[in-house]
């Protein structure tokens, strides 16, 4: 047996400077078991217990291997199996922190490819001999012809509003059409314009009775550019080579991927989803699909009334965080472009009683209404019978060629922070102060300054009111009291999410702030720059270290090659992997996490008291709550303590009846019901197709789902739907029996891995990348990995103590510690990116990661390294280390970290410049 090693090997680091204590402050005593009411458990004991504490020396062995003590973070992709094995909790070798014994990172399976990309014309598709006659003359003619559609749909649109049939402002379609589904006048002009077309393609069909499978295949020999529609998509610029060389993202993701010129370059906003499988349109362009005997599918709500139970059921091991970081990196990936009229206005597709438009009110097609039964239980208390669904809005296409219908991502589908940054340049310039950085706050001197309290910039140009009214709180709302600006809007939708973002907003802030203080010759843009590239980089590392782990399982990240490295770089990048967004993964498996949303949300107070709750209902779009100084806070431990739910059947009712409730009105919408009929919208072919596509054997009959379905939800499948085939996604991924390890069932965490596959590979930038132009030094990467959200919320926040694993629950193995437990909760220390200010620039990246500037004459920006090659000020003599201590020189004439003898890092000079400085200067 191996004793547990000292880790981690630095040097202690500072304190952190105290933080003013507010009224609501009681820390508990450090391993004292938190008091929180669980409402949940039955066997609540509301006194403390006290945690034995952890004796063991030696670390037993996991899964046969050999595992030693280290920060929990570093064991999150071990959690099940450390917590299946006895005597895994540990104390860490300065005998200070709490840890927990686990193995290394398992190392990655083999490359695994993604997905292939589907075509319509591989399958061996005979076309119609008709077919093969269609000529460009012909579908001008069809596009001549769409034209004259596109413009009895304005008319249509226009005779809505003279009729007074309009979105009602403060309805809960109203929320749903127009606050959720925001879209600026920009996505609504693309989007707009690509129905020209789609009505070509619709005219084409129809005129030459194309059969729906050879659409695609037919409609694709047609350039769009080269029709007279040429003008209606835009054209993308090329990248310069100044941009491909930039260490910095763009804001809009544009040359991440060098696309060959003149295409549409890959994850860029306002462009299309990617699919796994064509889509399964009735028409083959755009209807929604139909059961395989021709007939309508189940009505979605019939299924939702159906299928889902509003039962609560906690996990035993997953904290509310895992449902809440979910959304958070749902609000980055996507933003479905639903579609609007002409004017930009929300689409009405029901009237405002709850009843159906006549055919004609809906005969501008960017409508499916749901149909709520007569008998419905809960709606015909309320006499509604119709629920507001307006399509989403078509896209164009990234293949520029004619074809059917693809969904638009408004958002930058890259994993980079674009909820809390923008999605383009103009978003993201609005959010910031330009000022050493920072990113615009709303400060709030009047509690006396600490940057744990600056909230989110209000948004003055909403005509939404995030305010609760006089008849909820029983007080006229507060003035200050505004929706909250960010790269998404939807950070408004509960107070959760609110709060789960702002740790990054403040982050974001302290980063920058100390950045400047170690580089004062850094200007606002570089200084801005670079928080981001940190902040993002720690996001994308919580997101692969601690929640991907949870929803799909170490076995299938490993498979795939998606665990997070321990040590070194990866050379994962691959320009041919698609980064965009499925379609499926947007329409149905990420919203795996609906089943995990709970009613309520808990504020619980430092002493893991809970103080109350609020109703979900209530407070969508909502912001009040988390302007009460000390709410925030309580919000946050409500998320780390709160037992999250699994993935299941079990939504609760505040989601399928009581969505975006409009107050007083008793009912809202069913988002179960919008869900499965998204997934008909986008064309999303039947569940069966997926379980092949995942390695599934295809289900003959109902009979053989029972290999991954509950025999009563087989049972109702076959009640409700008339072929195995036509079971949708959605409520099929959900109600599968979860795989071992994993929070979802196998086909959704076929798709989910697919997707985090193509966000590693596929992205330029990703954190952990060599010999990119964004790469960070080994120095710096080790830093970002001691990144975990519990020590952000420690950061920014006036949360004093918390488990170190925020995703988890609180127990014995991930027991609430102080803060200021920096061996239980590490802290990333910044110094590895002072630079010294030699006037360089551009510093080239050796095969080895590390930076070095062969000449310091190029135009450009200077990257932090742990080497450089100065000379008082000039360039290509001297060699030194980040902190200005001299290096050495390698045999080959390469300043490298390889041939510093052994023991220089740890040396410390007379006057500490070149000795450890800790994070916090
Ligand atoms: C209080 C919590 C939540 C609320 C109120 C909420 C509400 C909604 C609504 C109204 C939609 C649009 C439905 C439609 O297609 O018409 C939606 C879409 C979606 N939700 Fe949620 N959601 C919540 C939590 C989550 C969580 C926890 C996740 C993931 C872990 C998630 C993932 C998604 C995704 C991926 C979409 C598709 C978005 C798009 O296409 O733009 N949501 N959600
Ligand atoms: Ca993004």
């Amino acid at each position: 047996q191996k004793r547990p090693s000292h880790y981690p090997d630095h040097p202690p680091l500072k304190q952190y400077p105290e933080r003013p204590i507010t009224p609501d402050y009681y820390p508990p005593a450090t391993g004292v078991k938190p008091n929180y009411h669980n409402p949940y458990a039955s066997s609540y004991k509301p006194v403390p217990v006290e945690y034995p504490t952890p004796q063991k020396k030696y670390c037993p062995n996991i899964g046969g291997l050999e595992s030693r003590c280290r920060p929990a973070k570093d064991c999150a992709v071990w959690y099940d199996a450390v917590r299946a094995t006895p005597g895994t909790a540990c104390i860490l070798g300065n005998g200070k922190g709490h840890g927990l014994c686990c193995p290394d990172i398992p190392i990655n399976g083999r490359y695994q490819a993604p997905f292939k990309k589907p075509n319509p014309c591989d399958e061996g598709i005979a076309l119609d001999p008709h077919v093969e006659h269609i000529d460009l003359v012909a579908v001008n003619e069809a596009a001549l012809a769409g034209q004259s559609q596109m413009e009895s749909m304005i008319a249509t649109e226009k005779r809505l509003t003279q009729k007074n049939i309009v979105v009602r402002k403060g309805s809960g379609s109203f929320t749903h059409s127009w606050v959720f589904f925001h879209s600026t006048a920009d996505s609504v002009k693309i989007s707009n314009s690509s129905l020209y077309g789609v009505f070509a393609v619709m005219q084409l069909s129809r005129r030459y009775r194309i059969k729906p499978e050879q659409i695609e295949c037919v409609a694709n020999r047609f350039r769009l550019r080269d029709t007279i529609l040429f003008d209606t998509c835009p054209i993308h610029p090329n990248c310069d080579e100044r941009t491909l060389a930039s260490p910095f993202r763009t804001m809009n993701g544009s040359c991440n991927n060098a696309h060959p010129p003149g295409h549409t370059p890959w994850g860029l906003p306002k462009t299309q989803y990617q699919r796994a499988l064509a889509p399964a349109y009735a028409d083959g362009v755009w209807m929604p699909r139909l059961a395989k005997d021709g007939s309508q599918l189940p009505p979605p709500r019939l299924l939702s009334l159906s299928v889902i139970r509003d039962i609560d059921v906690p996990s035993d091991s997953d904290s509310t965080f895992v449902m809440q970081y979910g959304q958070f990196i749902d609000h980055d990936m996507l933003e479905t472009m639903e579609s609007k009229s002409a004017d930009g206005l929300p689409v009405p597709c029901c009237t405002d009683e709850g009843n159906f438009l006549s055919e004609e009110d809906l005969s501008h097609g960017k409508c499916i209404p749901i149909e709520i039964p007569k008998d419905d239980p809960f709606y015909s208390k309320f006499r509604q019978r119709c629920m507001q669904f307006a399509r989403s809005a078509p896209s164009c296409r990234t293949d520029g060629r004619l074809g059917h219908v693809e969904q638009m991502n408004q958002n930058t589908h890259f994993l980079d922070l674009s909820g809390l940054y923008g999605s383009d340049d103009k978003v993201a310039a609005e959010l910031r102060t330009f000022e050493k950085g920072t990113l615009k706050v709303l400060r709030r001197p009047r509690h006396g300054y600490h940057h744990g309290m600056d909230l989110h910039p209000p948004d003055n140009d909403t005509d939404v009111d995030c305010a609760l009214s006089r008849a909820v709180t029983g007080i006229d709302p507060p003035e200050e009291v505004k929706c909250f600006r960010a790269g998404d809007n939807r950070i408004n939708v509960t107070p959760y999410m609110v709060a789960s973002q702002t740790v990054f907003l403040r982050e974001h802030n302290g980063v920058a702030d100390l950045l400047a203080t170690l580089n004062p010759h850094w200007d606002d843009e570089r200084l801005y720059q670079e928080a981001r590239r940190i902040l993002i980089a720690q996001m994308q590392h919580i997101t692969y270290n601690e929640f991907l782990p949870i929803v799909i399982g170490r076995a299938k990240m490993q498979q795939l090659g998606l665990l997070p490295l321990q040590h070194g770089f990866s050379r994962d990048y691959d320009e041919n992997v698609n980064p965009s967004i499925l379609n499926e993964f947007a329409a149905a498996a990420f919203r795996f996490g609906h089943s995990l949303v709970p009613g309520r949300q808990d504020l619980i107070n430092q002493r893991r008291v809970k103080e109350r709750d609020i109703l979900l209902r209530q407070h969508f779009f909502k912001t009040q709550e988390t302007y009460t100084p000390g709410n925030l806070d309580k919000f946050l431990i409500g998320l780390a303590t709160v037992p999250g739910q699994r993935v299941d059947n079990f939504f609760t009712e505040e989601l399928t009846n009581h969505l975006f409730e409009e107050e007083g009105k008793g009912f809202g919408m069913d988002l179960v019901s919008l869900n499965i009929q998204r997934g008909r919208d986008h064309g999303l072919p039947g569940y069966n197709a997926y379980r092949v596509l995942c390695g599934l054997p295809r289900a003959e009959e109902f009979h053989d789902l029972l290999d991954v379905f509950p025999p009563r939800i087989v049972e109702k499948f076959e009640f409700l739907y008339s072929s195995v085939d036509d079971i949708d996604l959605f409520i099929a991924g959900v109600s599968e029996r979860p795989v071992p390890g994993a929070l979802v069932g196998p086909t959704f965490q076929c798709i989910i891995a697919d997707q985090f596959l193509r966000l590693k590979r596929g992205d330029r930038f990703f954190y952990d990348l060599i010999g990119q132009t964004g790469s960070f030094t080994e120095e710096q990467l080790n830093e970002i990995r001691k990144t975990s959200y519990s020590r952000l919320v420690c950061d920014n926040s006036h949360v004093k103590s918390i488990q170190p694993l925020f995703f988890k629950a609180e127990s014995e193995l991930n027991p609430v510690m102080d803060c200021e437990s920096f061996e239980s909760i590490p802290r990333m220390n910044l110094y590895p990116w002072k630079e010294a200010d030699t006037g360089a620039s551009v510093w080239n990246t050796a095969e080895d990661g590390v930076k070095w500037s062969p000449n310091c004459d190029f135009e450009g920006y200077n990257i932090g390294s742990p080497l450089r090659v100065i000379d008082g000020g000039q360039c290509g003599r001297k060699c030194i280390d980040t902190r200005g201590c001299n290096a050495f020189w390698s045999k080959d004439g390469w300043c490298s970290l390889k041939d510093i003898p052994k023991g220089l890092r740890e040396t410390k000079s007379e006057n500490s410049i070149c000795g450890f400085l800790p994070w916090q200067l």
